[in-house]
């Protein structure tokens, strides 16, 4: 069903039944790890009800929350799959489309659920296993099913099953219902069995992307989309014969996800972790207000295109819909109580979301089953003519499960081959050339070669034939002419002998010229090398070899050589029926000598071969350690950004236990003070009467009497405090509008001015009554008489006067003015608060 495949489908009106269910959640706790257990960890959400969860200790939590299914860490991926996913798995069979996916942070069992371990498949496996099993049982129907793997990672999209194609692009297709966005160019495979099925799946978990966090040894950095697309229609057999009748096909997908986990700044290690992380985030932030917008019912616009994710999941949320489940695994732990809030709050907006799922039927003669199904009726009715004939025998039907698929992986490798092939011919090309150049100068010199040895053959055969002049021939003519020949046979011998100086010399130094070049015996793969040519091999010069040169050497060697094998042999000349002694021993040296050059060329020619293959072993060579260097420098880089990053987290937790140690002191030193409270408390409340000695009570009575007495007094002094002049009171509510206007009345001279003794940046402190010193009489406004006071007031001034000096007498050491606590003066807290702690022997 990829891009643009369903242009031709045509939707049958009423053949499409549709319905409509709630998203379907289950709430999946997995049991405490054993790094949890061994912090202390406690379980605090456990189930509270029928399929309720809630928090059973602790944290201010108070929640609960409901859902369709709730499984504890002890149930089994099998329970879970059987109860929240099997029915899905089945309705896709019927052409209704199916999304199950797992969701919560990071290790919280999302891949246990949907993978699962080896003892104990998780939802994918037992998918693929129910669907061959019904598409098997299913015998009046043909089924054609393919499966696609995608991952997104860091928000790009990457096919699982061909790690080739990395960043495909999200296309939009106008011709699926709704929304349909589609990964462009994404690898389907066709499926044979259940098996072939299973190794896919390995195969594309092998490339997800995953790492170890702090919170997981192999959290999934990515979002992994397994989509199971499921066709199928009447078998051919069924279908009419003749022609090409429309085909009515169910199709249908069923998507299994498994999310990457939301994390916070603890799970993170490395750098890496934390662009991965916030990309995960961010996903996982516009998948949840796309189900808030769905949760809604109202929403105008639902915000798809937010991630590449929520495209995805656009199909089976809108247009012709799907059955969904959505499983959220949770964590039980005190640690996590904030994540597995969250999780369930999304657990609850999912639960309110409606979605319709239609039965996809179209009836098509394009489809790629229709042809399939054209094919195996033309090949079953082939076969039964062949079986008639009696050459049934060894017939192979092509359109065979097993025969298709391996033809289907024969063509993959065959074109994996030709890739490899060509990029290795791009890679070998320069070779190739210096190799072709090489090739037709070898040819070259052994066509120079045979024509040197024809020639030499024919000088040997010159004499022989010069032995038998004619008998007619002038004998003077022939002498002359024997001479003649003699002196420019001479003349080529000397010249020949030259040539051969000339050529020992170039011999010689193109040796030191290899020499001083650096070309070394060989140590590796060179040792019909080194017996060619020692002192020959490498340049340590960057390992090239000179070859035009070389071959320049050959050539020149060449030529000489067909130019001595052309001359005849020295001392042809003079008597030619009785060459001299002398004659015939040159004639032999120019032969050695010939020989001798034979030698050197061949010698040379072998050297060029071992030449060309070291050169090639070098070549190769140095790909390898340039790739190896580039590896290397990958991984120090990497390294690199890990120490770095390394550095960053160990200088944040230093920062951090810094922190929280000052925070363990301030809170040292607060729960001493508290302690001190208590415990004063407790004996002030006679908790601990029963423990004291005459003495001691005695000083408890008497500090409880003190209390007392300042209770009463302070009693007294708040009633005759608001009607008073000259006392000053500060606190809460009224009494400090009361300080306020005091104060005001102070900078302005107005009555009630008061002069307190004490401090000016301290009137009081919150909920403390202050008891000014009265020293005159209050005044009027600027410029009026002084006041007198009425009786009624300087009887009141006088009482305040007294309980001051009571006060004082009660409290001799205090400084400044009197203060006495006014908060909860009906309350025996007071006391305590005002009690000093009583010193015991
Ligand atoms: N229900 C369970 N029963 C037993 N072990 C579980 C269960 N769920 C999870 N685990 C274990 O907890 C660990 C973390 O689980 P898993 O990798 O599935 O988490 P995750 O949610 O996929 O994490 P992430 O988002 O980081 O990939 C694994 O070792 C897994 O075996």
């Amino acid at each position: 069903m990829e891009g643009g495949e369903e242009v031709h489908a045509a939707k049958l009106g009423e053949a499409g039944t549709s319905s409509c269910h709630n998203i379907s959640v289950t709430v999946r706790f997995r049991p405490l790890s054993e790094r949890e257990s061994e912090c202390g960890e406690r379980e605090i959400w456990s189930v509270v009800a029928d399929q309720t969860v809630g928090v059973v200790a602790g944290l201010g939590l108070r929640a609960r929350y409901g859902s369709d299914y709730v499984f504890e860490g002890s149930a089994t991926n099998a329970e879970v799959y059987n109860t929240t996913a099997r029915e899905i798995v089945n309705a896709t069979l019927d052409g209704v489309n199916g999304t199950i996916f797992a969701y919560g942070v990071t290790s919280s069992g999302k891949t246990h659920t949907m993978t699962g371990t080896p003892d104990d498949q998780g939802v994918v496996g037992r998918a693929v296993a129910d669907v061959f099993a019904a598409a098997e049982r299913t015998r009046d129907r043909d089924f054609l099913l393919r499966l696609s793997m995608m991952e997104i990672h860091n928000e790009v999209v990457n096919d699982l099953l061909d790690d080739t194609r990395t960043n495909l692009r999200m296309r939009e297709d106008p011709t699926r219902g709704g929304r349909g966005f589609y990964a462009e160019g994404l690898t389907e495979v066709t499926l044979v069995g259940a098996e072939h099925a299973l190794s896919c799946i390995a195969a594309g978990d092998a490339q997800r992307k995953t790492s170890a966090t702090a919170l997981n040894k192999a959290s999934s950095r990515s979002h992994t989309i397994l989509r199971l697309s499921i066709e199928s229609s009447a078998r051919a057999a069924d279908v009419a014969p003749g022609g090409a009748p429309p085909v009515a096909r169910t199709l249908s997908a069923l998507h299994l996800i498994d999310l990457a986990g939301s994390e916070s700044a603890r799970a993170v290690v490395t750098r890496s972790h934390t662009k991965e992380g916030s990309y995960i985030n961010r996903s996982l932030l516009a998948l949840g207000s796309v189900i808030a917008k769905l949760s809604d019912g109202h929403a105008a616009h639902v915000p798809f295109r937010n991630s590449k994710l929520t495209r995805v999941l656009a199909s089976s949320l809108t247009g012709s819909g799907a059955r969904i489940a959505v499983v959220c695994t949770v964590t039980p732990g005190s640690s996590q109580a904030e994540e597995t809030h969250n999780t369930l709050k999304f657990a609850m907006r999912a639960k309110k979301v409606a979605v319709r799922a239609e039965r996809n039927e179209v009836l098509d003669q394009h489809s790629l089953i229709a042809r399939y199904q054209r094919e195996v009726a033309a090949l079953r009715a082939h076969l039964y003519l062949e079986r008639a004939g009696g050459a049934a025998s060894g017939v192979h039907d092509p359109m065979h499960p097993e025969v298709r698929n391996l033809r289907e992986r024969l063509e993959e490798e065959r074109i994996a081959v030709r890739r490899t092939i060509s990029v290795g011919s791009a890679e070998a090309s320069p070779c190739d050339d210096e190799l072709v150049a090489l090739r037709e100068r070898v040819a070259c010199m052994a066509e120079e070669l045979n024509a040197a040895r024809e020639a030499a053959a024919s000088t040997q055969q010159g004499p022989a034939a010069l032995k038998a002049p004619a008998e007619s021939e002038d004998t003077e003519i022939q002498q002359q002419i024997w001479a003649a020949e003699r002196d420019f046979l001479n003349s080529q011998l000397q010249s020949t002998n030259e040539r051969h100086a000339q050529a020992a010399d170039i011999i010689a130094l193109l040796r030191s010229q290899l020499l001083q070049a650096g070309l070394e015996p060989a140590t590796r793969g060179g040792g019909a090398v080194a017996a060619a040519a020692p002192g020959l091999m490498r340049s340590a010069s960057g390992g090239s070899v000179d070859f035009a040169a070389l071959s320049a050497d050959a050539a020149l060697l060449a030529e000489d050589l067909m130019a001595s094998e052309t001359c005849p042999g020295e001392g042809a000349g003079g008597d030619r029926e009785q060459p001299s002694a002398e004659d015939n021993a040159a004639a032999k040296a120019g032969q050695e000598e010939l020989r001798a050059l034979r030698g050197e060329h061949a010698a040379l020619r072998d050297l060029h071969a071992a030449l060309r293959t070291e050169h090639e072993a070098l070549v190769e060579e140095r790909g390898r350690l340039l790739a190896h260097s580039m590896e290397l420098e990958r991984a120090v880089q990497a390294a690199l950004a890990d120490a770095r990053s390394e550095c960053a987290s160990a200088q944040q937790y230093r920062e951090e236990a810094a922190e929280a140690r000052a925070a363990d002191a301030e809170s040292g030193a607060q729960r001493a003070e508290l302690a001190r409270l208590e415990a004063s408390c407790s004996q002030l409340q006679g908790f601990e009467l029963g423990t004291l000695d005459h003495a001691e009570l005695m000083a408890l009575i008497e500090l409880q009497t003190q209390a007392v007495e300042r209770t009463r007094i302070s009693v007294q002094l708040r009633r005759l405090a608001t009607a008073t002049p000259g006392v000053r009171t500060a606190g809460g509510g009224a009494e400090a509008e009361d300080a306020a206007a005091a104060e005001a009345a102070a900078q302005t001279g107005q009555p009630g001015d008061a002069k307190a003794d004490a401090p000016a940046q301290a009137p009081g402190t919150p909920g403390s009554l202050v008891l000014a010193e009265a020293t005159s009489p209050p005044v009027g406004g600027p410029g009026s008489e002084a006041t007198a006071l009425s009786p009624r007031e300087a009887a009141r001034l006088e009482r305040v006067s007294a309980l001051r000096r009571s006060w004082r007498q009660l409290q001799p050491d205090a400084p400044g003015p009197v203060r006495m606590p006014a908060q909860g003066l009906d309350a025996y807290a007071l006391n305590v608060e005002d009690a000093q702690p009583v010193q015991w022997p």
